[in-house]
Parts: structure tokens; C-alpha cells; sequence
């Protein structure tokens, strides 16, 4: 992985409590790396770093080989986006996205036209004479990004800058964003909670927990190989089950004792399958999710999770039936 931006011994200390401590990590250029984690991991506290606005961090950050951590907020060549837009409300949408490149002294007709070119890319076009009061949440964010976008930040750091919006816009936003990403080729650090926001906004993710990575890689990667166990069970739904339960399910010769995931997905309800585990029992429980549908399964004592398209034929409460497990999707976790 290229090391575009390289964190070194990170520590943040507020008071006597030790939020960050020795943490390194490497972030690829021109890509989006989503911080996911849980309430109070550590992502914005990690992300401030970066940009300069947390006063209390150590440790060294490189950017593109330079070391900034010395420099001050509006030296490191870093634009930041937040949940809450921070737009001026007094000024017109052309002017919000202008704003940096006039403190600049860029020249009048650069400024017209990349202002131009940049309302455009977040399809704001018609709104260039607009006050920031009359536009949708998600026009005001799209507002936020243009006028950071436009300065060119060697990285764009967002934190949680979908939250405020409501779930349809949300996604619409997401891909937008990644539109511009790949337009611009600008490598963009994301903060969220949200893991399918996450996962489909990604092509690196750092799951941050307790202060602590505790995995980078592809939103693939984490999703079927993760780390340890807070990985299996942190992202996506899951089955995690011990060397015996899964030889009660009639799994044979397992190497060790350690933990083992089965996605509920991997798990199928249908009798065409060979050579797979196969476990007869019945479904107790059933979600509907729209397009898919989550059953709980019981084997004797053992729940499994499964989920599976909504097709013709849905499975229903009571069903006795058989299950197959291909077990290739059996993955063993470390502790
Ligand atoms: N200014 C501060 N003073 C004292 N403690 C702080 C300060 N900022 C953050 N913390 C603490 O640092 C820890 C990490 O907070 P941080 O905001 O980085 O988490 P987060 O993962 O971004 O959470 P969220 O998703 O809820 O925003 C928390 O325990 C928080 O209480």
C-alpha cells in the first residue's frame, strides 16, 4: 500500500484520560478510507489530528512525504467537512464555493470559472445565486463539498457528513461523493458509524475501536476475513460458533479450538446442495426485510442466523426443512 499518508505514534490525551495511545496506520492516495467504529472509538479524535484542530495530539504525520505535525490547521493543505455543512448564510452559494480561492487573491476569472466547473460537478448549477437558507440538507452538503473541493486539498477529511440527512438522500449523497472522488482523483478520509454506508463507500476501511485499530483492508476483506473476534461480530450479521457446537452440527475434523463464522447468507435453505455440512431442524423465526429475509433456524440447541433473497416461495414459522453450509464459508476467528 502506498504510505500517501503515514501516522506515527499517534497519542491524544484529554486530562488524565488516555483516548489515543501508539497508534500507526498508512493511507493509501487517491482513494476514500472510511474510519468506521463505534460511538466514542476515536474516529473524530483521530481525525482532527490529522487536520491540526485537536491541540492535545503526539506523534508524527506525514503527508505525501512531508511532515506536518507541526503545521498549523490552514497550512497542511487539508480540507475538512462536517456533519453540520458550516456554511455562510450571508452569502450566495457561488460566493460560499469562491470564498477560499478570493482569500487566495486567485485571479477574478480562474475564480469564475473553476467555481463554474465545480457547480457543475455537484450539479448546483441553477442554484449558484441561492442563500444556503434555501436549499435541501443535502444541497447545503453538496454546497460544503464544492467549496472544500475546489481549494484542491492534497486529502479531504468528512466527518459523519451524511448524519444529518435522511436515509433516501443519504445514499444518493454517498455515491455522489464517490463520483467526485474518482472524478478528481482526491484521496478522501470518511468518518461514519454506519456500516453499510461504510462498506459501500470504501475501497480501504479502518475499523477503530477502544483507541485501537483493530483492522485495515478492502470491505471485503473485513467482511470475510476478519481480525479477531470483535471483527466477526462487530461487522455485518453472524453465526459464531465453538469447535463443539459445530460438530453437534456434524462438522468433522476440526483442526483447533478456536472460533468459527458462518454469514447467514452462507448458509442455504434449499435441498440441491452437495457435499456441504447439512443440518436438519426448523425455522422459528422470520423477518422480512423487503428484498431479503432473515430466519432464525434451530438445529436442536443451536440457533442459526440466515438470511436469503425474498423470492417466490419464502420459507415460513414452524418449517421443518435442511440446511446446507458449502464449507468453504466456515472461517475460522482468531480470539
Ligand atoms: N474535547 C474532549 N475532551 C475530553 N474527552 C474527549 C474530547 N473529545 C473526545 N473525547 C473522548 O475521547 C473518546 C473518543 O471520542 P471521539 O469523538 O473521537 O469518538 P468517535 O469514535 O468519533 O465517536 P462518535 O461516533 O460518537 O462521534 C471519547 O471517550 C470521548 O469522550
Amino acid at each position: 500500500m502506498s504510505e500517501f499518508l503515514k501516522i506515527e505514534k499517534l497519542q491524544v490525551k484529554f486530562g488524565k484520560d488516555t483516548v489515543i495511545d501508539d497508534l500507526n496506520l498508512t493511507i493509501p492516495e487517491n482513494a476514500i478510507t472510511v474510519f468506521l467504529g463505534p460511538s466514542g472509538s476515536g474516529k473524530t479524535t483521530v481525525l482532527r489530528s490529522i487536520s491540526g484542530l485537536n491541540q492535545n495530539a503526539t506523534g508524527k504525520i506525514l503527508l505525501d512525504g512531508q511532515d506536518i505535525s507541526q503545521l498549523p490547521v490552514n497550512k497542511r493543505n487539508i480540507g475538512v467537512i462536517f456533519q453540520s455543512y458550516a456554511l455562510f448564510p450571508n452569502m450566495t452559494v457561488f460566493d460560499n464555493v469562491a470564498y477560499g480561492l478570493r482569500a487566495k487573491k486567485v485571479a477574478k476569472k480562474e475564480i469564475i470559472q473553476r467555481v463554474k466547473e465545480m457547480l457543475s460537478l455537484v450539479d448546483l448549477d441553477k442554484k449558484a445565486n441561492s442563500y444556503p437558507d434555501d436549499l435541501s440538507g443535502g444541497q447545503k452538503q453538496r454546497v460544503a463539498i464544492a467549496r472544500s473541493m475546489i481549494m484542491k486539498p492534497k486529502l479531504l477529511l468528512l466527518d459523519e457528513p451524511l448524519s444529518a440527512l435522511d436515509a433516501k438522500i443519504r445514499v444518493e449523497l454517498r455515491n455522489q461523493i464517490r463520483k467526485y472522488q474518482q472524478k478528481l482523483g482526491i484521496t478522501m478520509i470518511f468518518v461514519t458509524h454506519d456500516q453499510s454506508e461504510a462498506m459501500a463507500i470504501a475501497d480501504n476501511v479502518v475499523v477503530i475501536s477502544d483507541g485501537k485499530i483493530q483492522q485495515q483492508g478492502s470491505p471485503d476483506e473485513i467482511y470475510k476475513k476478519p481480525s479477531n473476534e470483535f471483527m466477526a461480530t462487530f461487522i455485518g450479521e453472524h453465526n459464531l460458533f465453538s469447535k463443539e457446537q459445530l460438530e453437534q452440527l456434524g462438522m468433522k475434523d476440526l483442526a483447533t479450538d478456536k472460533k468459527y463464522l458462518i454469514r447467514p447468507e452462507a448458509i442455504q435453505l434449499s435441498d440441491d446442495a452437495s457435499d456441504n455440512l447439512k443440518c436438519q431442524g426448523e425455522i422459528v423465526e422470520v423477518v422480512n426485510l423487503g428484498n431479503r429475509v432473515q430466519y432464525v433456524f434451530s438445529v436442536n440447541d443451536i440457533e442459526l442466523k440466515i438470511e436469503a433473497l425474498n423470492q417466490n416461495k419464502p420459507f415460513e414459522k414452524g418449517m421443518k426443512t435442511t440446511v446446507y453450509i458449502n464449507k468453504q464459508d466456515i472461517y475460522q476467528v482468531e480470539p
